[in-house]
């Protein structure tokens, strides 16, 4: 990059904010200044950054003066709000919301996939449903080699995906059961703790959920494939940090596992464990923490032609959020 960036980050003290500042530093983003905005109940907090502190400010129009780069993740209804004040104040915006994703001129991005997109931006760029990318970092170079035409899948989401709240429901409710104290719930519509809840987000008349066909319609724009169905269920398991997706895959051409693991091995951000032999296969509790995803249990379908069944895990706060944002930012 060419240039240093003053960068204000929209929902700094949420789950994905505290991420994207660790990315930043992580990556070395050139950052000339920075700018820290959340709600009114965290102005005057500290956030360190390259071990200085910086406090969080209250979100207001006039925090966007003088930014260059405003990522925003702070729900939906923020960034509709506040988004285009931002891009107004001459910034551009990387937003974590779903609510510009199916928007014409918003690009919708992932690096590895269609980083070329965000050239093409007006203003605003937006990050995909995390449980979308990351199944995209482990389908999308199969596609490019077999054509995918539809996938059947089941998520296994964890807690922190629906909030810094929800993560801490779950540690509550486990020392509740633990010590046969009366659970608590708040975020979830039940219990969480030693259960799964099938069911993120909202239903829609469909029986689906909004989260289910998120990985249909944010798959076709990202991968460039209006034609690509996929029929998904999501399922909240009480996991604290890091998505898994099982998904079985049919594609036009014939295709052969060498040839699989091959196009997976050469994709970047994404690393291979498959080795049955040696029980080895991705579980979310190593990928925690970590910016790669990882596809195991690879295999012929047996019941699609031209089949792959795999298994991909990925933590949904670094690739399927703060990761993800900052690697946009990155192609600016
Ligand atoms: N968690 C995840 O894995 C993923 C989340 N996303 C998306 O990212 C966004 C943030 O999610 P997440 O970090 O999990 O959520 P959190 O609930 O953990 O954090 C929300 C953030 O938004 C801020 N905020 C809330 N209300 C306001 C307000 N009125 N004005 C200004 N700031 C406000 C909060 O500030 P305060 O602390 O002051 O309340 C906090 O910083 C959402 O759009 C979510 O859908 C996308 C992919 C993955
Ligand atoms: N809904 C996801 C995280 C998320 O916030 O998704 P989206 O950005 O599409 O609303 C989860 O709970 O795991």
């Amino acid at each position: 990059m060419s240039r240093d960036y003053r960068i204000a980050i929209v929902g700094a003290t949420g789950a994905v904010g505290v991420e994207m500042l660790r990315v930043l530093e992580r990556r070395n983003f050139p950052v000339a200044s920075l700018r820290l905005l959340a709600s009114p109940r965290s102005s005057g907090k500290t956030l360190t950054f390259r071990g200085k502190d910086v406090v969080v400010e209250p979100l207001q129009p006039s925090a966007f003066a003088g930014i260059d780069i405003a990522l925003f993740s702070a729900g939906g209804s923020i960034s509709k709000e506040y988004a285009p004040v931002a891009v107004e104040s001459g910034a551009v915006v990387i937003d974590n919301s779903s609510a510009f994703r199916q928007h014409e001129n918003v690009p919708l991005v992932v690096p590895e996939v269609n980083g070329a997109d965000v050239a093409h931006h007006k203003g605003i760029i937006a990050n995909p449903n995390c449980t979308t990318a990351i199944t995209l970092m482990a389908l999308y170079p199969l596609h490019k080699k077999f054509r995918v035409k539809r996938i059947f899948a089941s998520s296994y989401q964890a807690v922190s995906g629906a909030g810094a709240r929800a993560l801490e429901e779950l540690r509550l409710q486990v020392k509740a059961v633990a010590n046969d104290l009366p659970i608590e719930k708040e975020i979830f519509p039940h219990q969480i703790a030693f259960n799964v809840i099938p069911q993120v987000d909202s239903f829609l008349d469909t029986g689906y959920t909004k989260e289910e066909m998120k990985m249909q319609n944010e798959g076709r724009r990202i991968m460039h494939l209006p034609t690509f169905k996929a029929s998904v269920t999501c399922v909240r398991v009480p996991v604290y940090r890091a998505h898994s997706v099982a998904v079985s895959a049919e594609f036009e051409r014939p295709v052969t596992l060498h040839e699989a693991r091959e196009a997976i091995n050469a994709f970047p951000g994404i690393e291979l464990r498959d080795d049955t032999a040696s029980r080895d296969y991705p579980m979310p509790l190593d990928y925690a923490g970590k910016d790669d995803c990882a596809v195991g249990r690879l295999r012929l379908d047996c019941a699609l032609e031209n089949g792959i069944s795999f298994w991909v895990c990925g933590d949904q706060l670094l690739k399927g959020a703060a990761l993800n944002a900052v690697q946009i930012a990155e192609l600016l």
